[in-house]
Formats: structure tokens, C-alpha cells, sequence
């Protein structure tokens, strides 16, 4: 049997559509539009594409949206200097710097200076300890974005063996708390993890966010579990052009599983339409307004 193939890119259409919805009723009600504001440092083509349809989508929604780019060499005081205006601008409720930053920058440092009621990615230290503490949080766009899908696929994931292979702050770590969270028994694997493919094969839901093109084999996957495929890996084609591939070798994964999240068109769609959907909350928490539902955790 073949698996059913996750939509990501139309499920992210529908949130955007709701968010839409929402941002529409704020504008019209409280005169209230939401801002996002993405801080770019440096020239890495692939952050510029993401940066640029970032904002095209989020103007599509109705939002303000607002770009600063600094250049490879800027200083970090300077951008801490930015990070503070954007922390002051009542236009703007929420800010993200797009990761990875430049080596003489420290990320930490940097993150943690972002007002948390306005960190829309989650990563600032308050966002962290509330997720994981089961308080109310800005939870980051790629593991809400993965959980939206989990939820509409199963409805309750209790009880659940996953597996998240992958421990970064920004996707692996966040992902598990969210699957704890949601009651399931969670398996965090990394690079030291001893017979991976044994611990993959538990899993009713697999979550890979590695950054290794197609490492996750078909023969991993337990019969019917459902793959979340976080990886976004571009290799090069025969015809010298390249082409981009999850962390899931797709083609037997997708024989063995019970529902498979494609790449393109599935994880990172989500991801950009929660970020969407984590500025209209982080808007309406910061005036006091009830927020959108379906929207967050
Ligand atoms: N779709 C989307 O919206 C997004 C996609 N991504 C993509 O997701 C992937 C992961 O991103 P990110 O979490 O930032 O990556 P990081 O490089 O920060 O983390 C990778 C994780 O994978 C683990 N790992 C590396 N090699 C192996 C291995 N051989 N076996 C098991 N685990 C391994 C590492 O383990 P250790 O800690 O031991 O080193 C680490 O925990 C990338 O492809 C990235 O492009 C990221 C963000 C958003
Ligand atoms: N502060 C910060 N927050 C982030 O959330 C963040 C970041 N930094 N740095 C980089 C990673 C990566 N990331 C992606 C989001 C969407 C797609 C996406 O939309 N991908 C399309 C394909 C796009 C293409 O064709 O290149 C898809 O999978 O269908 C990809 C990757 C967010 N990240």
C-alpha cells in the first residue's frame, strides 16, 4: 500500500486563509494591522528567497511587512541597535532574525535581546521555558506547522510512539516538547544515537530534522507510521541544475508509510503560514483582543 500523501502546501493555504480572516477583522474592528518584521544579515541566496517570500505572503494577508537587511560585515551592536527599535515600534509585533547568523555574531545573544511577546520564532529563552514548563508560549513555526498536520491527520496523538531525529533548538527540541505536549512518548535521536534505524522502527510518527538528503530509508519506517519530513537538502540533478530532497528518501518511504509530508510542499509551506499565524497572536496578545482560534497550541 501506498501512503497518503500529506499536502502541506494547500494546509498552509488554509491557514493563511485564516489568518487573512483574522487580520481582516482586526483592521476593520480595532484599526489594528499586524507587522512583521524580518531582519536579514549577509547575502546567503537561499535566506533572500525565503526572506522575499516571506513578505510577499505576508502582505498577501493583509499585514504589514517590513524588511531590513544588513550587510555580511555589519557589527553586532549594530544589530542589536536595530533589534532594539523594532522591540520599541508599536507597528511592529513580530520580529524575526533570520538564522543562521554570521560567525562573529552570537546568535544567543542576539535572539534573547528580542522582546519575547514579539519572538514569532519561539526562540528566545522565556518562549523556550514556558513550551517546555506546558505555559503559554510563541511556539516556533516548524514544529507547530508539523503538529498542525499531526493533529488533522490523527486527531488525538495520545499514547503515540515519536520519534524526532534531530536536537536543534530551532526544530528538533521544540518538536518533542510539543509531541510531549500532546501525550505521546517521545524519542529525541542525534548523531550519537546508538542503532538508529532499530529506534526509527518503533515509531508511529517520525519526525526528521537532520539536514542529511534522503538519510531516512524506507526499510526504517514501521509499516502505516506516518513521516513528517522537516529536511530541506538541495543537491545537484543530472542535468546540472539542482533539485531539493527531505531528510526521508522519499520513494521508499513512501511504499512502507501510512502518510508522508512531500519536499518541497510540505514542512516549509507550513512553516511560513505559522509564522504568519504566530503574528496575528503575538498582535492580539499585545492589545489585549482575544486571539485566533485553531491558530496555536
Ligand atoms: N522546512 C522548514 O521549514 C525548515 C527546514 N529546516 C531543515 O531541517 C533540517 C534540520 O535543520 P536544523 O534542525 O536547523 O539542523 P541542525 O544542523 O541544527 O541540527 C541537525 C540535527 O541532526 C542531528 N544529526 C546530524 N547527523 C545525524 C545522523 N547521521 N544521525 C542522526 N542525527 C544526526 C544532529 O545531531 P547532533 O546534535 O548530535 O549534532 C542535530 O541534532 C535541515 O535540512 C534544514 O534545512 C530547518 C528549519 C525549517
Ligand atoms: N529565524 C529563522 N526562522 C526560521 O524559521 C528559519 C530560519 N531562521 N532560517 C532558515 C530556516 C529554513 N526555513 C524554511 C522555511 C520555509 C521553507 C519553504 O517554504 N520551503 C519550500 C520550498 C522553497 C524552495 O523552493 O526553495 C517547500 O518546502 O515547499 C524552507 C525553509 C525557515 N527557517
Amino acid at each position: 500500500m501506498t501512503a497518503q500523501i500529506i499536502d502541506g502546501k494547500a494546509f498552509a493555504a488554509r491557514v493563511r486563509g485564516k489568518v487573512a480572516a483574522h487580520v481582516a477583522r482586526l483592521v476593520a474592528d480595532h484599526g489594528l494591522t499586524p507587522g512583521l518584521a524580518v531582519v536579514l544579515v549577509g547575502e546567503d541566496p537561499a535566506s533572500q528567497v525565503y526572506v522575499r517570500n516571506k513578505g510577499k505572503q505576508t502582505r498577501e494577508v493583509g499585514m504589514l511587512s517590513v524588511e531590513h537587511r544588513l550587510p555580511e560585515d555589519a557589527s553586532e551592536a549594530d544589530l542589536l541597535a536595530l533589534v532594539e527599535e523594532l522591540n520599541a515600534d508599536p507597528k511592529i509585533h513580530g520580529i524575526l532574525v533570520q538564522l543562521p547568523l554570521p560567525d562573529h555574531m552570537n546568535a544567543d545573544l542576539v535572539i534573547n535581546a528580542i522582546d519575547p511577546a514579539k519572538d514569532v520564532d519561539g526562540f528566545h529563552i522565556s518562549n523556550v521555558g514556558l513550551l517546555a514548563t506546558g505555559q503559554k508560549a510563541m511556539v516556533p513555526c516548524t514544529p507547530l506547522g508539523c503538529l498542525m498536520m499531526l493533529r488533522e491527520q490523527h486527531g488525538s496523538l495520545s499514547g503515540m510512539e515519536a520519534v524526532v531525529v534531530g536536537r536543534s533548538n530551532i526544530v528538533g527540541k521544540p518538536m518533542a516538547q510539543l509531541l510531549l505536549g500532546e501525550n505521546c512518548t517521545v524519542t529525541v535521536a542525534h548523531s550519537r544515537t546508538r542503532d538508529l534505524p532499530e529506534v526509527v522502527r518503533r515509531a508511529d510518527i517520525v519526525v526528521a530534522a537532520v539536514g542529511r538528503p534522503q538519510m531516512v530509508p524506507g526499510d526504517w519506517i514501521k509499516p502505516g507510521a506516518t513521516v513528517i519530513d522537516v529536511g530541506i537538502n538541495r543537491i545537484p540533478r543530472e542535468d546540472g541544475k539542482s533539485r531539493l530532497v527531505g531528510d526521508v528518501e522519499f520513494s521508499s518511504a513512501v511504499e512502507v508509510a501510512g502518510a508522508i509530508t512531500p519536499v518541497p510542499g510540505g514542512v516549509g509551506p507550513m512553516t511560513i503560514a505559522c509564522l504568519l499565524a504566530n503574528t496575528v497572536t503575538a498582535a492580539c496578545r499585545a492589545n489585549g483582543l482575544p486571539e485566533p482560534e485553531g491558530l496555536t497550541v
